[in-house]
Parts: C-alpha cells; sequence; structure tokens
C-alpha cells in the first residue's frame, strides 16, 4: 500500500489524519532501522566462509526492543532465522522478526520458516524476495499460509526511510542478485593510486602505494570474493601471491588472465599449496609451459576468444558470485569496456611519483570527451588511515521489483510448462534449483564410523563424511586429528577445503585403498541421505527419464566438465541410486563402470 496524503477540509480529520501519519512514520523508521540492522547482520560471515546468499535476523517485540539476533555463517550451517529464535526464546511469541531477504529454504527442509512459525512469531517483514527464481516467494507463501503477517518493503509498504533500509538489502546480496540477472558475476575492480593518478612508477615499480592499513582492507576485500584476477604483466610485474592474509577465514581463488601466456617459470601463484590458481589463456598458447603449469597443479583453461566477457560468463557457469579485479590498467579498460565491472574500489594515497610513462588505474576506453565519462554512482568516500578510499557503483544493483515470474506464476500463465522437462539436468551449487543433489547440501547423515560398523556417527553433510573418510582407520594421530577437524568443520566447505589440503600436502596420512573405496564411500553416504530426507527422495524420483549431471567444470571425476569431458560420477551415482529406488536395480556403487 503506497502513503498517499491529501489536502484535508476537516480540522478534525486533519488531527486525525496527522496523528495516524505519525504512527506510520514511527512504524517505518523502526521497521526500517531493523530491517537495516538485519542487513547488517547478513554481513557478519563475509570473508570467514565463500561468498554465498547473506541472511540476517532480528527479533523484535511489541516495545521495539531486540531480543534476539542471528547470520548464517556459512551455506549449510543453521539459519539466521533459527539462531534469532533461539536467543530470543519466549520473547518470540507475538513479536516481528525482521529479515534481510526471504529464506530460500532451498531444500524444501523449511528450518527457517518452521523455526519462525514454532516460536510463534506474529509479523515478519522482508527486505527484499529471494532473487533467485525458484524460491522467490515460496517462503514467503508458507508463512502466510500459516497465519503469519507477512509485510515485503516496497511491495506492501513504501517511505524514503524504508526504500534506504531496503537499498542496505539490495547491497548486502548484490552478488546474488546480479547472479539471478546477469550471466556474470558481480566483479569489483580495485586499485591504489597516488594522487597523480599512477598505479606505479615509470619503472612498474608499485609496491607499495597505499597505506598498510589500506592494504588490509584488501585482504578483507580478497576474502569476500570468491577469486582476484589479474592479469600477465602484473604477474610478471610484481610477482604477487593475492592471497587474504587475515587468519582462518576465505581465501579466493587466484585467476591469471594472459594471450601469450608468457609467464615467468618461478612465481608465487604457482605455488596451489593453500590456495588454487586458474590461468585462462588463448587456446593453443604454449603448450610446453601449460604442461609445467599442469605439473605444479595449476589449472589451465583455454578460451577460443579470450576476452573478460567470455571469462566472466565461464566463471557464473562454475558458481562464483563475486570476483575482485586487482590488475593493471590495461586488462581493467577492457574489463570496462566489454561492461563486466560493477563497481570500483579505489585507495587514493596523498603521494605524487609523477611520470608520463607511468601507468594510471584504466587504460584506454576511447573516449574523446569528458561527457563521454562514467559516473560511479551511489559514491563513499573513507578515510583509511592516510588514504581516500572512494568506492562507487560503475552499474546499478540491478532491482527485482517488478516480480521475476516465478515458477508457480509461470504455471498460472501457462498450464503445460513443465519445469522438469529438460533431458539433462545440470546441478552444482546448493542454492540452485536442484541443489540439494550436491554433496554440499546441509543435509546431515548418520554413518558408521571407521572399522567400527555399528559405532555411529552425525557428519553436517556428505561432504564431510566423504572427505574424512580419506584419513579413517590410518593409525597415525594425526590422521585421526584430520577426522575430527572434518567432522566438527562448520561448513561442507570447510570440510572440503580441510580433506583436500591434507590430501595434498600429508599423502602419507591417507588411506591405502582409498582410490578403490571413494565411489563405494560416496554411493553409501548419497544412499544415506536420500533415504534419511523423504523430499529429497521425491525431488531424486521426479528426475525419472533425465540425465543428471554435476556441472562441475573442474572437478572431471565427480564432474561432468566444461564440454562433457569429466566422468561426472556423481551425477552417475545419483541415477544409479534413483534407479535402485525405482526397482529397476540393486547393483552397488562398485559396479558403476567407468565406460
Ligand atoms: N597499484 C595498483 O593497484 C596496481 C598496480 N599494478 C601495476 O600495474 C602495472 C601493470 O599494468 P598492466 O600492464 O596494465 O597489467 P595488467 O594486469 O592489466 O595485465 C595486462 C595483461 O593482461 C593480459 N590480458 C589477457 N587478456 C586481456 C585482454 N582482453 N585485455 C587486456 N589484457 C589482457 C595480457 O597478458 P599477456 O601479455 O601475458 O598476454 C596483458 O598484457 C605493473 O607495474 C603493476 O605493478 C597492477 C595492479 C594493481
Ligand atoms: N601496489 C599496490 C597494490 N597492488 C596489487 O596488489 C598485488 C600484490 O598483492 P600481494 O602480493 O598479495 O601483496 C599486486 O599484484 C597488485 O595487484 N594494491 C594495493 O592495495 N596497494 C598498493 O600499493
Amino acid at each position: 500500500m503506497a502513503l498517499s496524503f491529501r489536502v484535508c477540509s476537516s480540522p478534525l480529520i486533519c488531527r486525525a489524519t496527522l496523528a495516524h501519519g505519525d504512527n506510520v512514520r514511527h512504524h517505518h523508521a523502526n521497521d526500517a532501522a531493523f530491517i537495516r540492522r538485519a542487513a547488517d547482520l547478513a554481513e557478519m560471515s563475509a570473508g570467514l566462509t565463500s561468498p554465498h546468499p547473506n541472511f540476517g535476523c532480528v527479533i523484535a517485540t511489541s516495545t521495539g526492543k531486540v531480543a534476539g539476533e542471528g547470520y548464517l555463517y556459512a551455506q549449510g550451517t543453521k539459519p539466521a532465522e533459527a539462531i534469532a529464535v533461539e536467543a530470543a526464546r519466549e520473547f518470540c511469541r507475538g513479536s516481528t522478526a525482521y529479515l534481510n531477504m526471504e529464506p530460500g529454504d532451498c531444500h524444501g527442509d523449511h528450518t527457517a520458516v518452521s523455526a519462525l512459525v514454532q516460536a510463534g512469531i506474529g509479523r515478519v517483514v522482508v527486505g527484499l524476495r529471494h532473487p533467485l527464481e525458484h524460491l522467490r516467494g515460496s517462503a514467503i507463501r508458507e508463512l502466510r499460509s500459516q497465519g503469519i503477517q507477512v509485510n515485503i518493503i516496497g511491495e506492501d509498504f513504501q517511505s524514503k526511510v524504508l526504500e534506504d533500509a531496503r537499498k542496505s538489502c539490495l547491497l548486502v546480496n548484490a552478488p546474488l542478485i546480479h547472479r539471478a540477472c546477469s550471466r556474470v558475476p558481480f566483479s569489483v575492480l580495485k586499485y591504489a593510486m597516488t594522487l597523480d593518478g599512477k598505479i606505479a612508477a615509470s619503472s612498474g615499480h608499485a609496491a607499495w602505494i597505499s597505506s598498510k592499513l589500506s592494504r588490509t582492507r584488501v585482504f578483507e576485500l580478497r576474502g569476500r570474493s570468491d577469486a582476484v584476477i589479474v592479469g600477465g604483466n602484473t604477474v610478471r610485474q610484481d610477482d604477487p601471491r593475492l592471497t587474504a592474509r587475515h587468519g582462518q577465514g576465505h581465501t579466493p581463488t587466484r585467476i591469471v588472465m594472459t594471450q601469450s601466456l608468457d609467464l615467468p617459470e618461478k612465481a608465487n601463484l604457482w605455488d596451489v599449496s593453500e590456495v588454487s590458481t586458474i590461468v585462462v589463456t588463448q587456446r593453443g598458447a604454449r603448450k610446453s609451459f601449460q604442461k609445467f603449469l599442469a605439473s605444479k597443479g595449476v589449472e589451465v583453461v583455454e578460451f577460443d576468444m579470450l576476452n573478460p566477457r567470455e571469462v566472466m560468463e565461464y566463471f557464473h557457469l562454475r558458481g562464483y558470485l563475486s570476483i575482485l579485479w586487482e590488475c593493471g590498467g590495461t586488462l581493467a579498460a577492457s574489463a570496462i569496456s566489454s561492461s563486466v565491472i560493477h563497481k570500483v574500489v579505489a585507495f587514493v594515497a596523498p603521494k605524487i611519483i609523477g611520470g608520463t610513462k607511468a601507468p594510471s588505474p584504466v587504460g584506454d576506453l576511447g573516449m574523446v570527451e569528458m561527457t563521454q565519462a562514467l559516473n560511479l554512482i551511489d559514491v563513499c568516500y573513507e578515510q583509511v588511515g592516510p588514504d581516500m578510499l572512494v568506492s562507487g557503483f560503475l552499474q546499478p544493483i540491478p532491482d527485482l521489483l517488478p516480480v521475476i515470474p516465478s515458477e508457480d506464476a509461470t504455471l498460472e500463465i501457462d498450464p503445460g510448462f513443465n519445469p522438469f522437462e529438460a533431458s539433462i539436468i545440470f546441478f552444482y551449487k546448493t542454492w540452485d534449483l536442484y541443489g540439494s543433489f550436491s554433496n554440499f547440501s546441509p543435509h546431515s547423515i548418520r554413518m558408521p564410523y571407521g572399522e567400527e560398523k555399528d559405532d555411529y556417527m552425525t557428519w553436517s553433510s556428505v561432504e564431510h563424511y566423504y572427505q574424512a573418510n580419506k584419513f579413517v582407520g590410518v593409525e597415525n594421530p594425526m590422521a585421526r586429528d584430520c577426522v575430527e577437524r572434518i567432522r566438527t568443520a562448520r561448513s561442507p566447505e570447510e570440510a572440503a577445503r580441510i580433506g583436500r589440503s591434507m590430501q595434498r600436502q600429508k599423502p602419507e596420512l591417507v588411506r591405502n585403498d582409498w582410490e578403490d573405496v571413494k565411489i563405494e564411500v560416496m554411493y553409501m553416504a548419497l544412499k544415506c541421505k536420500f533415504s534419511t530426507y523423504p523430499h529429497l527422495k521425491s525431488q531424486l524420483l521426479s528426475t525419472a527419464g533425465s540425465v543428471l549431471v554435476e556441472a562441475s567444470p573442474h572437478d572431471l571425476f565427480w564432474g561432468g566438465g566444461r564440454e562433457g569431458e569429466g566422468l561426472n560420477y556423481l551425477g552417475r551415482l545419483l541415477m544409479q541410486l534413483r534407479s535402485e529406488y525405482l526397482g529397476k536395480s540393486s547393483v552397488s556403487a562398485e559396479n558403476t563402470s567407468l565406460a
């Protein structure tokens, strides 16, 4: 309902309308403040876990007191709403829950919604509908069907103060919103320049322009990104590490974009013991160097047309939500021209280096008049130590109003629409439509531990169980410690990170028969998961007739690869399980052939 202001002729009505208006404004200010707080909370896990949809929840009593708060730590961990409900305890009854975004509940278990319903929450205020089409509106419908009053900012009520609060909800999930609306990840171009606009001296030397404090902020920015990208020249000139040196948090993948592949043999980026590196290059470039990189554990991806757009579309398909560009001006200009940069973050240091040949942050864009200049929007200025941090958007965050038609809405328009019609079903990221097929989906399983077949334990996800099994039964305290670290990892991503890095760094801790048993281990875990959760089993059965492919372009064993070159073992095991459920097969995973 939009607010409207009318001219009154009756003083009585006028007073009443004014009083009502004051009341409405007061409510709006309260709602806006709590929604902004929910958005702030949603950002609390930034840099600690890999980028994921950000959720925050505030529960406020009818007197306007905060009774409980929560935020999602990582994909698959306890929902923000459930944490806030636990904190607010008996104060939940009749209170209002403020959510920056509609809960995803992407696995059909409605944990977030159930927590609110069971706690007796009276009203829910939602900052933003879920941006992904297959999730959009479903939690809101569910809450309403349970008798809870749900107000959506921008739909059920509007005002300047609420609009600002809604903007903070858009900002905190900008990468996810971009994922929903475009085919490229959310990209931030970051650079440090002197007051005279140089990113290095004429010699190319650039360490350092910005202060230590500013560079610490860069580590935080890296921690919030799925990947950091640079061009070939920056690798040759700086030999960067591109790590987020801020403790135990998330470390982004490093990406190098190079046409020539004329890169040094010795480079910090080729050390992949802690973080992986992907080199994207022109098809056919320096095959011998490609082999060298592969021997170092660096992944090389060839492109027929190496340009920022193709590269970003590729990483979008790989599930990347956000990319930090830390390249020089040459690649930055190319990326801006290709319209893949959404935000710019510039650290301006109070230094002058001069030099007509010293590089600047953005190379040639082909513009000749100031009227052609790109204007940043929503610009922010912040002093960081001696430097000034200027940031702003090159493209607005796409607003999802008016509503993108959901599956239900499409069905209403076209009853012949069949969402399950596709003959190949791809799944990968847990928040996607078939995300619950992923090992990383937040479904815990109870499985035996080690040799003691009747000693059952709960594992937070299939991935936890799978990774831990690499080290099970090995007579070494470090192996046992590894299993425990994986078992207690706070997210499937963490479990995978520990399992993979320990396997790389300490191969002697991996059980001898791992290669022989890993498929069976995975199959048993999947079987347990789909048998434990009836809604997952139904979803799996609903795909009957379709080929299931894990759309992981880099895992060529479990995934299908970029061009179908992967073995797609995860897809195969799921299809095998499906046919077992349908009574067509009772073969075990051991019999799954490589053919
Ligand atoms: N102060 C700061 O914030 C930063 C400063 N720097 C400084 O900048 C200087 C390097 O700048 P610059 O030369 O611009 O480095 P870039 O990081 O922009 O690298 C340019 C290279 O990127 C590769 N590339 C691949 N595809 C493309 C494409 N479509 N368009 C453009 N480039 C592509 C090419 O590599 P190839 O030649 O291998 O084919 C090209 O030579 C260094 O002195 C470095 O210290 C760098 C980053 C940040
Ligand atoms: N010179 C410069 C930056 N340069 C960027 O940082 C990279 C080096 O990262 P690392 O090896 O991880 O420390 C370098 O290659 C370039 O991308 N960044 C800044 O915040 N401030 C600076 O003054």
